[in-house]
């Protein structure tokens, strides 16, 4: 389920929330596993129990048979529509376990703001309704399972009155059947070892297996859904040298805001080993045209080219192994520097430890390294938390320098950080911008024109 949500495209992303998956990918993937070896205990002896008592019934006295099982009709039936109605109850408890976990994780991962806000009960609050909502359908369930249980009890129950009364009745000589009251009583033993096995463990296994249903229809939902933009589509590869990369004429507007035109037949040209700079106010789609250079979207109307071709006829895998990215928002994760720095490189890609040293060195990065404990092998913590904004920068800067990318794209890396970290990452940028001069294209985003002029 990993395998198939991390290929999925970022617009998916746009429109979920990461607790709702990790929920799916926890909660409801237990769901479906844990019954397996339940039912494998189980269902096999019911079957042979089943089986077995059935054929002694109807060696016994078939007449007998034949009017008990007039009472399995209804218990069949009435059993296949709370199974029904069941299946839908447990959507709903896991769709609102879902969202508790989303409203959980996403708190846990903004704490700082969430305490500073005093919101913490605010979000307890919301992360109650949710688990209240999944505890009162989980309720509704055990009602409806408790009286489906009983009712089934009863007909049972009344099986067994009649078995008794028309066996009895043929005993005692009344009608036109010799049953021996031998047979009545043997009867009797092998329908409730029937029964027993049928209510009993069947009824809890069919349970069982619609819980584990809905949390299954869940889990394949997310297991069956093919991105729109798969990585390995694409067959070109990459060519020597930096790439020059154009818009041409190209219209985009997010899905999750159809109405709301970002990019209206732009155009433009990034020569191979330029380095050009995008100017332009908050909001203007600045981050948009990255999104749109990765190949997280595709535009709605026009082409985005590499080399002269659409980058829809590249491989994308290969493609992003080239293009060295700084946005705004660096994301780092929870290992080492080292790991940090040479994220994503693997075979003939991983640079040696001096190559990685000097990398950091031109991202201004190296000395603060240096001052930690473990020097590379430090950890840096969920998000990078142990590092400040400006170093995270600079471990981002070397990171991207370090994939000896061919496109370098550089989203407003400076303007999260005060005034000192701003002038320390600005250097190691324009140094970094000067060391791919010529091997790579950049594309600089800022909404000063100071920065880049400065740069
Ligand atoms: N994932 C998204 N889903 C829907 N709308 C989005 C998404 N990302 C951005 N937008 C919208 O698209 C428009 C352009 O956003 P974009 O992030 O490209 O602007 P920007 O120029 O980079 O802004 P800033 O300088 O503030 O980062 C904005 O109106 C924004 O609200």
């Amino acid at each position: 389920m990993f395998e198939s949500l991390v290929k999925q495209d970022i617009a998916f992303f746009d429109g979920t929330m990461t607790g709702q998956l990790t929920s799916r990918m926890t909660n409801d993937v237990a769901a479906v596993v844990q019954p397996v070896r339940q039912i494998m205990n189980t269902f096999l002896t019911s079957i042979l129990r089943l089986v077995g008592g059935l054929f002694m019934c109807l060696f016994t006295s078939w007449k007998l048979t034949v009017l008990a099982a007039t009472m399995i009709g209804p218990v069949v039936y009435l059993t296949g529509v709370y199974a029904r109605w069941s299946k839908q109850v447990n959507m709903s408890i896991r769709v609102s376990m879902a969202d508790a976990n989303a409203v959980s994780t996403e708190a846990l991962r903004n704490i700082r703001t969430v305490r500073s806000f005093g919101a913490d009960l605010l979000e307890v609050t919301a992360f109650r309704q949710h688990m209240d909502t999944a505890l009162k359908n989980g309720m509704k369930d055990s009602y409806a399972s408790a009286g489906v249980t009983a009712i089934t009890q009863y007909v049972d129950f009344a099986a067994t009155i009649l078995i008794l009364w028309y066996g009895g009745y043929a005993v005692l000589g009344y009608g036109q059947t010799d049953l021996q009251i031998g047979n009545l009583i043997t009867f009797n033993l092998y329908w409730n070892m029937l029964n027993d096995t049928a209510t009993t463990n069947l009824n809890g296994m069919l349970n069982t297996l619609v819980k584990a249903a809905s949390a299954a229809q869940r889990v394949f939902e997310i297991i069956d859904l093919e991105p729109d933009i798969p990585a390995d589509q694409g067959e070109k590869g990459m060519d020597e040298g930096p790439c020059s990369i154009s818009f041409q004429e190209v219209k985009f507007f997010y899905p999750m805001r159809p109405d709301a035109m970002v990019l209206n037949g732009l155009s433009f040209t990034v020569g191979a080993g330029q380095t050009v700079a995008m100017v332009g106010k908050s909001g203007a789609g600045k981050s948009t045209l990255v999104g749109l250079m990765l190949r997280f979207y595709d535009p709605k109307g026009g082409d985005v080219l590499l080399n002269g071709c659409p980058l829809t006829e590249y491989n994308l895998r290969l493609y992003r192994k080239k293009v060295g990215v700084v946005s705004q928002d660096t994301q780092v994760f929870c290992r080492s520097i080292l790991d940090n720095l040479t994220y994503g490189l693997e075979g003939g890609d991983v640079p040696s430890m001096e190559e990685i040293e000097k990398a950091a060195e031109a991202a201004s990065a190296n000395d603060f390294i240096q001052q930690l404990d473990e020097k590379y092998n430090s950890m840096i913590g969920e998000g990078g938390t142990r590092l400040s904004g400006g170093q995270r920068q600079r471990v981002a800067i070397a990171r991207a320098l370090l994939r000896r990318p061919k496109l370098l794209l550089l989203d407003e890396a400076t303007s999260a950080l005060d005034a000192e970290n701003e002038g320390k990452v600005q250097k190691a940028l324009d140094d970094l911008v000067h060391s791919v001069h010529g091997n790579c294209s950049v594309v600089l985003i800022a909404h000063r024109l100071s920065t880049v002029i400065g740069g």
